[in-house]
């Protein structure tokens, strides 16, 4: 990929999402408002780790991405959501976006039915680039229990609304940042989920060290993600000695055409 394709990644990933915003504006105003759910409840407390416990692991859904192109596809999106809630994730992120991830707002309805047809309660992750409430009505009404929240797309009075938009539609919100600046409008809001992308968004480029120090600044008080970057099982090892409540894997489960036996690897190391 060519530096200014790079660099416009996440330009185009927002523009693709003004049009998408429109049809799902119209389609959930033919529906009656759903009830708001009660999902989130208890799921922050589920993400925390209690001093002494192992790292948490959220575990990715998704097919393709920008910076690591296509993934395995081998095992269905419900397959592969048991396989990670029965190897010990404590949270399945799966892509909603289309054109640059390969995911929908359907492969959460799977996940969930997935997840409660074996009684298994592992709460979900709507991962999308979320810039207007109607994103979040329709996440919920797919079966999330979180939504992600980016700080660097929205302003940060937008992001305070989302926040609150976002209990409203009965998800937990998950505020990722990536810089200093931006923990410090995140730490502005209430959200209680703080997430640190070691990838810059805009050049996809991946700074670790920076990623440890922005963990290591979330107050207690606030639940601490690792959200990228994670490649071995000693990656994982290093972050379960700092501060972070939990870390998320994505590329290194995904490319995997069946990832049981890396994760429960995965899992020791936590
Ligand atoms: O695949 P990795 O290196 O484990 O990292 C996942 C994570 O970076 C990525 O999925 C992600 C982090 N923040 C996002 C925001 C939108 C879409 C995707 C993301």
């Amino acid at each position: 990929m060519g530096e200014a394709r790079r660099e416009r990644v996440l330009d185009a990933i927002v523009a693709s999402k003004r049009a998408e915003i429109e049809a799902l504006k119209l389609e959930l105003a033919k529906e009656s408002p759903a009830a708001p759910g009660a999902r989130r409840e208890g799921v922050a407390e589920r993400l925390a780790r209690p001093s002494g416990a192992p790292l948490r692991l959220l575990t990715e859904i998704k097919r393709k991405s920008p910076s690591a192109g296509a993934l395995s596809t081998a095992m269905g999106v419900d397959d592969r959501a048991r396989a990670y809630a029965r190897a010990g994730a404590s949270a399945i992120s799966v892509l909603c976006d289309g054109p640059f991830f390969g995911g929908s707002y359907e492969d959460v309805t799977r996940v969930r039915a997935a997840l409660e047809s074996e009684g298994l309660s592992t709460p979900i992750l709507a991962k999308e680039f979320i810039l207007d409430p109607v994103q979040l009505r329709r996440a919920s009404a797919a079966g999330a229990d979180l939504a992600l929240l980016i700080v660097r797309i929205v302003s940060p009075e937008q992001l305070g609304s989302l926040v609150t938009a976002a209990r409203d539609a009965g998800l937990e919100p998950l505020v990722e940042v990536a810089t200093e600046a931006e923990l410090r409008i995140a730490l502005a809001t209430e959200a209680r989920l703080i997430g640190v992308n070691a990838r810059d968004l805009d050049t996809l480029r991946m700074d670790p060290a920076r990623a440890a120090s922005l963990v290591a600044a979330i107050p207690e008080g606030r639940v601490a993600l690792h959200l990228s970057g994670l490649k071995t099982p000693d990656d994982v090892r290093a972050v379960a000695r700092g501060r972070a409540d939990g870390a998320l894997l994505g590329e290194i489960l995904m490319r995997q055409d069946d990832p049981t036996a890396l994760l429960a690897e995965l899992v020791a190391a936590a």
